[in-house]
């Protein structure tokens, strides 16, 4: 039995559908991640879950108990928000044991629980003081601390790091994946950050315009992709999408690309990654999509493998990032952009090869931006 499931769910707001038959199942002790642009509907779904909005068809079951009607506070849900709302005029003692209060726990276990998630969220020399005379890093930990001391069956988390500063953020991403190791507790997380979703989810679920696009592990939804978009929304700098005609017959189709001024480039799309579609598209014009790192300086991190295919361009702008250096180059009719490691010596204007990973890369339907291969 699912810990959480998500039944068909549709919103409207007056007459804007903003959720579109949203189903989800997660199992006890997953950590899910919801991702998608701004307005696509995470937070309404996150409120739905929490019971602080009521959907407009469609159910909710936790632990395989209907909760669609009940009221936030009979759903066995703790949410811990962007803007964590401590209640100023209480200590951060009091502001963990306030919804076990609400609950009418017994002063001792109160007393135990505070003293349990202080410890476990390193906040125990904090416990008297007001939320004002705290760092924003320590607000975030009381506000889960809060959450935490309920111990309810699902953690729900709406963007909660979003008002830390970059280091603290990191600090925190790492104390989040180190509680759910320790503690096993059923997650649904809201973020916009790239990294967090790929470091903590077991899945992440990609949104757009109130429908999941696709749902899998992260690995699934950064590799393999379902589409266009969430190839594109997936990873930072994004996929480079370039446009390519196909041509060639099963066992040895290639990838024409037109560059100005220079000679077309010729890709090969390796045997192995051969779908029954690419048949109906042969003299068409495809998207291949090539992530930034599925670039490598010539006779580097690829080797001479036959997949990996050799480009000459020269490179427009370098951006070193520290741990690597990102390149804009052209290709085709748009700009790339390029990771390479950090050792590589080139400067703007200068001609650089690069091999290609085709093994890695994608192919998408120019029109519909479905994925073909
Ligand atoms: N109370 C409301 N009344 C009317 N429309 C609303 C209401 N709340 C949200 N919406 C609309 O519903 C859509 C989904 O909003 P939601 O806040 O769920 O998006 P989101 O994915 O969480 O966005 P963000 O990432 O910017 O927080 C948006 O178009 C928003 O304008």
């Amino acid at each position: 039995m699912s810990a959480l499931e998500i039944d068909n769910v549709c919103k409207d707001f007056g007459t804007t559908r903003v959720l579109e038959e949203v189903s989800l199942a997660i199992d006890s002790g997953e950590f899910l991640i919801l991702v998608g642009p701004s307005g696509c509907g995470k937070s309404t779904l996150m409120n739905a879950i929490a019971g602080l909005e009521p959907v407009t068809s469609g159910r909710i079951l936790v632990g395989g108990d209907d909760i669609t009607w009940r009221t936030p506070a009979e759903r066995d849900i703790a949410m811990v928000f962007q803007s964590y709302a401590l209640y100023p005029s209480m200590t951060v003692r009091g502001n963990i044991a306030f919804g076990l209060e609400m609950r009418k726990v017994p002063k001792a276990e109160r007393e135990a629980a505070v003293e349990r998630v202080a410890d476990l969220l390193q906040i125990s020399h904090l416990l008297d003081r007001k939320p004002a005379q705290l760092s924003g890093g320590q607000r975030q930990r009381v506000a889960m601390g809060r959450a935490l001391a309920r111990e309810p069956q699902i953690y729900l988390f709406d963007e909660p790091l979003s008002n830390l500063d970059a280091k603290l953020r990191v600090e925190m991403r790492t104390e989040i994946k180190k509680l759910h190791q320790r503690l096993g507790t059923t997650i649904v997380y809201v973020t916009h950050d790239q990294i967090e979703a790929m470091t903590l989810a077991d899945s992440i679920a990609v949104m757009r315009d109130g429908r999941i696009l696709q749902l899998g592990t992260p690995d699934e939804v950064y590799n393999d992709p379902v589409d266009k978009y969430v190839a594109g929304f997936m990873g930072s700098p994004s996929m480079n999408f370039i446009d390519a005609r196909l041509d060639g017959e099963p066992g040895a189709y290639r990838l024409h690309i037109a560059t100005e001024g220079e000679a077309a480039l010729t890709l090969p799309w390796p045997e192995s990654r051969e779908t029954p579609m690419l048949a109906e598209r042969v003299g068409q014009t495809v998207t291949l999509g090539l992530r930034p790192e599925h670039f490598a300086e010539e006779d580097t991190r690829l080797g001479d493998r036959a997949e990996g295919t050799l480009l000459s361009a020269r490179v427009s702008v370098v951006e070193p990032t520290g741990a690597d250096i990102l390149l804009r180059l052209p290709l085709g009719a748009t700009e790339i952009t390029a990771r390479v490691g950090p050792d590589c010596r080139i400067a703007s204007g200068e001609r650089l090869g690069l091999r290609v990973d085709m093994r890695r890369a994608a192919l998408f339907d120019a029109d519909t931006d479905a994925r073909l291969a």
